[in-house]
């Protein structure tokens, strides 16, 4: 068995487990800069930059409190709690876009970021979106132009007619989101991160992406999944952790963890 000190506790795993991200006691706060008002004029900007004093419009948001796990290779984590809670702001320290307020965040390889908003060119076609996907997550051109067909075979989106190579202002979200999904997953990742990206599929292309994150995992990768779809948390995690403003109400087998996830919302 192996010791680590993790936010003051010491904690014991076995050592067959090797650890692909450490979170340790980490808190993020957003400074939100407010607009209009004479404290936002440039020369009110200018005297507060010469006198060292601060400008009373920003606001601070403290997203996430003392936040502390471990995640192992092989695990698939859900994420779950009430809107504004912090699971995306959680994802987002994770993937190294956002930096903790302090504490610290390790992860093994560089984590992938997987959201409804994941960087695609809305005037390029799909294929040419599956094609420079594959170049952005490090492939050669002649393994993304081999790869390109079975993406978009995968995504479904040529079911009702050539979709793959109109522009993808042309598509639906949930068209969008399975193309999405469809080229993060041509690559096994260490750590997967996918925020709410799956909700907008329909029920066939939920059960395949459930079964490619299930494969992902036995490629011994990590993933993470933000879902408000508490059946998805259900079928493609076994651990589950619940955030409540900013703090872990609970982690452990998605079932306990989901059942007083559940018990609390019905009691709101
Ligand atoms: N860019 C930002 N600037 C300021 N505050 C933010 C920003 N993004 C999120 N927040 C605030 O941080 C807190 C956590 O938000 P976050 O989006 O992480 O929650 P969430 O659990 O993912 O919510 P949801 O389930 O609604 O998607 C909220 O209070 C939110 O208002």
């Amino acid at each position: 068995m192996a010791e680590a000190e993790l936010n003051g506790r010491t904690q014991t795993a076995p050592t067959d487990r090797h650890p692909t991200v450490v979170v340790d006691n980490v808190h993020i706060v957003y400074r939100v800069h407010g607009s209009g008002g004479a404290a936002a004029s440039p020369v009110a900007g200018l005297r507060r930059i010469l006198t060292g004093t601060r400008s009373p419009m920003i606001r601070e948001v403290h997203a996430v409190k003392g936040v502390s796990f471990v995640a192992y290779e092989g695990e698939a984590v859900g994420l779950i709690g009430s809107n504004g809670s912090g699971k995306s702001t959680m994802l987002r320290a994770i993937a190294g876009l956002l930096p903790p307020h302090s504490g610290a965040v390790y992860t093994s390889g560089q984590p992938s970021l997987l959201g409804v908003n994941a960087a695609l060119f809305n005037d390029l076609s799909g294929e040419r979106n599956a094609l420079l996907g594959c170049l952005a997550m490090g492939m050669s051109r002649a393994e993304a132009r081999r790869l390109v067909p079975g993406i978009i075979d995968y995504s479904g989106i040529n079911e009702r007619g050539d979709f793959a190579s109109l522009p993808m202002r042309t598509y639906s979200s949930g068209m969008g989101a399975r193309l999405r999904f469809a080229i993060a997953s041509a690559k096994s990742h260490e750590v997967l991160l996918i925020d709410e990206a799956l909700a907008t599929g329909d029920a066939k292309f939920r059960k395949r992406s459930e079964d490619r994150v299930k494969q992902m995992r036995e490629e011994a990768g990590t993933v993470f999944l933000v879902s408000h779809q508490i059946s998805t948390i259900r079928e493609t995690c076994e651990r589950t952790i619940w955030l409540e403003s900013g703090v872990i109400r609970g982690d452990g087998p998605t079932e306990e963890v989901v059942e007083e996830y559940e018990k609390f919302s019905k009691a709101r």
